[in-house]
């Protein structure tokens, strides 16, 4: 659906050359949540933007449902826009116009009748839940009813294709969480193909199928939102991860805990896989696991759990404890008290 090709992007700034985008490729398929996290400055709003060309790459091809846009005359390049959306962390509404006509207004532009401009703008403010808001001023609404104005506008032109630049970040937690299941739901009952951009892993985790980890303007990490999670490559692309759990286990105790057996991280899917696993080795082995921490958090479609775990037992014991683990699908990774007092997972 989308095809990024050796995307490079240079900024003159003041201090001299900024590499923002290098040798950027990815593919985003028809239906899927497509996430890139980096830090600030890593290039994803750059990247986000050459996918419409607000900003024209230097080199590289940005393909979307097959055609090269960077090839178009002006005209057509117009009419190809037409099936991308995009909404912003600012929201960017009109804030002299009504809900209504926030939505309205860029719909008479491209010629659609009175009734056919009405019967969409009453459609999309429906299906954002704000059709008794259509006569409010943006400045009577929530962050999050401003966004769904925001998705509703975007919307409206029935795209194939909705970019979303930091959509979530001005907002609180649960309003973030309302809008995320909103795009969600744009996905599943629209089939609309969604990219978005983030620097909160918790977006990532929540609705993306696959996420690309950009620094310095170079993707640095890519792959299905499940696999990242249980085997993150890069050490940033594990800050991340990491970010959404906070197992800390003091130097002292983790030095005392390693004399009697081993300290270790099981990671698994499934609200109940990892502890009747415990159950398990504990009785086929001689060990005796004993949980210090644990955590469980929900993926698009399957909940993801960490288990911070001391094995007491002879070494021989607890290695084919843990095989037996790693035969059940549940990944374990020792833990060393370089890793006390900061997070471990
Ligand atoms: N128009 C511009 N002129 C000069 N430098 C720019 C311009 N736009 C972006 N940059 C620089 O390019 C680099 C990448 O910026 P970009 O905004 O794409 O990163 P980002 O990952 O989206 O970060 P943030 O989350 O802070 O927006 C940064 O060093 C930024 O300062």
């Amino acid at each position: 659906m989308i095809e990024l090709a050796g995307i490079t992007k240079t900024f003159q700034g003041k201090q001299g050359a900024i590499h923002a985008l290098k040798n950027v490729s990815l593919s985003v398929k028809k239906g899927e949540i497509y996430g890139v996290i980096g830090y600030s400055g890593a290039g994803k709003s750059t990247l986000i933007r050459c996918v419409n060309l607000l900003e024209k790459p230097d080199a590289g091809s940005v393909k979307v449902k097959n055609v090269d846009l960077t090839k178009l005359s002006t005209n057509n390049l117009r009419k190809a826009r037409g099936d991308i959306g995009m909404i912003f962390q600012g929201f960017n509404l009109l804030k002299t116009a009504t809900v209504y006509d926030n939505v309205a207004l860029p719909l008479k532009l491209t010629g659609l009748s009175k009734k056919e401009v009405e019967e969409r703008v009453d459609k999309y403010l429906k299906i954002v839940g704000l059709e008794q808001k259509h006569g409010a001023y943006p400045s009577e609404l929530s962050g999050g009813q401003k966004q769904r104005v925001a998705i509703a506008r975007a919307l409206s032109h029935e795209p194939e294709i909705l970019l979303s630049d930091e959509a979530t970040s001005a907002l609180d937690p649960d309003t973030t969480e309302a809008i995320l299941d909103l795009l969600l739901k744009i996905n599943k009952e629209l089939g609309i193909t969604i990219l978005l951009i983030t620097h909160e892993m918790n977006v990532i985790q929540r609705i993306c199928d696959r996420v690309a980890v950009m620094e310095n303007g170079e993707v640095i990490e890519e792959g299905k939102t499940k696999d990242i999670f249980t085997a993150p490559k890069h050490s940033t692309t594990r800050k991340f991860v990491n970010s959404l759990f906070s197992h800390k286990i003091p130097a002292d105790i983790l030095a005392n805990l390693n004399e009697t057996g081993q300290v270790a991280t099981l990671s698994f899917f499934g609200e109940s896989s990892g502890e009747p696993a415990l159950a398990m080795v504990s009785k086929k082995f001689d060990i005796y696991p004993n949980i210090l921490s644990g955590s469980i958090t929900q993926l698009k479609n399957e909940s993801f759990g960490q288990l911070v775990v001391h094995f007491k037992g002879e070494p021989s014991d607890i290695q084919k404890a843990i095989k037996y683990l790693e035969n059940d699908q549940v990944k374990v990774e020792g833990v060393n008290i370089n890793d006390a007092n900061t997070r471990v997972s």
